[in-house]
C-alpha cells in the first residue's frame, strides 16, 4: 500500500478570481504515483490588491478606510476562530470595505454578514460577491454597524472602523459570541490589561467581564492600504461568565467608569466624588459600610472581583438617581 501524502495550499492568490479554482489532491506514493484529486475543490483567495482596483476606490483615512492587503493577515484571521472551535455558521463582519477578508470569512463560515457604511463599497460588496449574494451565503448591509440591526450570528472577525471601534466593540461584547477583532495596538492592550499596570482600567474591566480576551497578533501599519497612523493588534474575545456576580450590570459598569475618572484618588475618595457618575444617593453610607483595606486602594490595583463586590454593597447601602 502507497503512502498517502496530503498536497496542500496554504493560500493561492490570483489577482483575478474568474481564472479558476484550485484542487486539493491526494498523491499516492504508489509506483504510478499518480494523482488522484480530491472530491473537494477550494478555490482560491481573492487578492485584496486587485480587489481595491476593480472597486475603483483609495481608501480614505477620514472615513476609517485603511483596507488590509497582507494575504498573511488576511489568511490568518479567520483561524483565530478555528482555534478556540467557535461556530462558524454565520460570520459577522463589520465593515465590509472592498471584501478581501469578507472573502476569507465565506471560505470558512457557512452564512457571512457584513455591515458596511460606504454606499460605494456596499455596491461593490454585492456586485463582486453577486454569486454568494444571491445563493443566499452572503448577506451586505449597507448601513452604519452602530445603527442598523444585526443578525443572530454566531462569531465575527472585523478589521473594525478604528474611530467607532470601542462602540462597535461594546455593541458586540453583550451578545456573548467568539469575537475576533482588530483594534488600534494601544487600545487592544487596554482592554487585555491586568490590575496594577499602567494599561489597566475601565476599558480592561468592562471588556473583560464579558470577555476572556487575548491580544493575539500585533499587525504593522504596512500591513493596510492606506497605512494608519500607528500599530494595530488583534484582539480575540471568548465569552465566559466572569467569576463574580452583579445583580445590576448597568450600575457595575457605570460605578466602574466613576471610579476610575479619580483613578489618582484613593476609593474613599473616588466613591465621595463621582456621585453624578455612578448615580449613587449616599455615597457616603457606602464609604461607612466599605472595608478599609478597599478604601485605601485607588481603582488601578482593584480587581474586576474587588469592583464587583464594592458595586453590590454600594447597592445594598445606597439608593440610586431615578435616572442612574
Ligand atoms: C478598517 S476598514 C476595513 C475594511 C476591510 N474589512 C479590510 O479589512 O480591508 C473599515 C471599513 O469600515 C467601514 N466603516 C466605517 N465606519 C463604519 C460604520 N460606522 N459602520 C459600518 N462600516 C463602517 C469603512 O468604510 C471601511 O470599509
Amino acid at each position: 500500500m502507497g503512502v498517502l501524502t496530503v498536497t496542500t495550499l496554504k493560500s493561492l492568490t490570483l489577482a483575478d478570481p474568474s481564472v479558476g479554482v484550485a484542487e486539493f489532491g491526494v498523491r499516492s506514493n504508489a509506483r504510478d504515483g499518480a494523482f488522484t484529486p480530491a472530491p473537494v475543490k477550494l478555490r482560491p483567495m481573492r487578492d485584496p490588491d486587485a480587489l481595491i482596483a476593480r472597486a475603483g476606490v483609495r481608501g480614505d483615512p477620514d472615513r476609517d478606510q485603511h483596507f488590509l492587503v497582507d494575504d498573511r493577515v488576511l489568511d490568518r484571521l479567520p483561524t483565530y476562530l478555528e482555534d478556540i472551535e467557535a461556530d462558524t455558521g454565520h460570520l459577522l463582519e463589520i465593515g465590509g470595505g472592498t471584501g478581501a477578508l469578507t472573502d476569507r470569512l465565506l471560505a470558512v463560515g457557512d452564512e457571512v454578514t457584513v455591515v458596511e457604511r460606504d454606499p460605494k463599497l456596499a455596491a461593490f460588496l454585492c456586485e463582486e460577491f453577486r454569486e454568494e449574494v444571491e445563493s443566499g451565503r452572503l448577506t451586505v448591509i449597507e448601513g452604519d454597524a452602530l445603527e442598523v440591526d444585526l443578525p443572530e450570528f454566531t462569531a465575527s472577525v472585523s478589521n473594525l472602523p478604528y474611530g467607532v471601534s470601542s462602540e462597535i466593540a461594546f455593541r458586540l461584547f453583550p451578545e456573548k459570541r467568539p469575537l475576533v477583532l482588530m483594534f488600534q495596538q494601544e487600545f487592544a492592550e487596554r482592554m487585555v490589561a491586568e490590575p496594577g499596570t499602567s494599561a489597566y482600567g475601565r476599558l480592561s474591566v468592562s471588556s473583560q467581564h464579558y470577555a476572556a480576551v487575548e491580544l493575539v497578533e500585533s499587525i504593522p501599519k504596512e500591513a493596510f492600504s492606506p497605512p494608519p497612523a500607528v500599530q494595530s493588534a488583534v484582539v480575540r474575545a471568548e465569552p465566559r461568565a466572569p467569576d463574580y456576580a452583579v445583580d445590576d450590570e448597568a450600575f457595575f459598569l457605570r460605578f466602574v467608569k466613576a471610579l476610575f475618572t479619580q483613578r489618582r484618588k484613593t476609593i474613599r475618595n473616588a466613591i465621595r466624588n463621582t456621585a453624578h457618575i455612578s448615580g449613587l444617593t449616599e455615597p457616603e453610607a457606602v464609604v461607612e459600610a466599605a472595608d478599609e483595606e478597599v478604601l485605601r486602594k485607588r481603582a488601578g490595583a482593584m480587581a474586576p472581583a474587588e469592583f464587583a463586590a464594592l458595586a453590590q454593597l454600594a447597592l445594598e447601602t445606597s439608593g440610586l438617581e431615578s435616572n442612574g
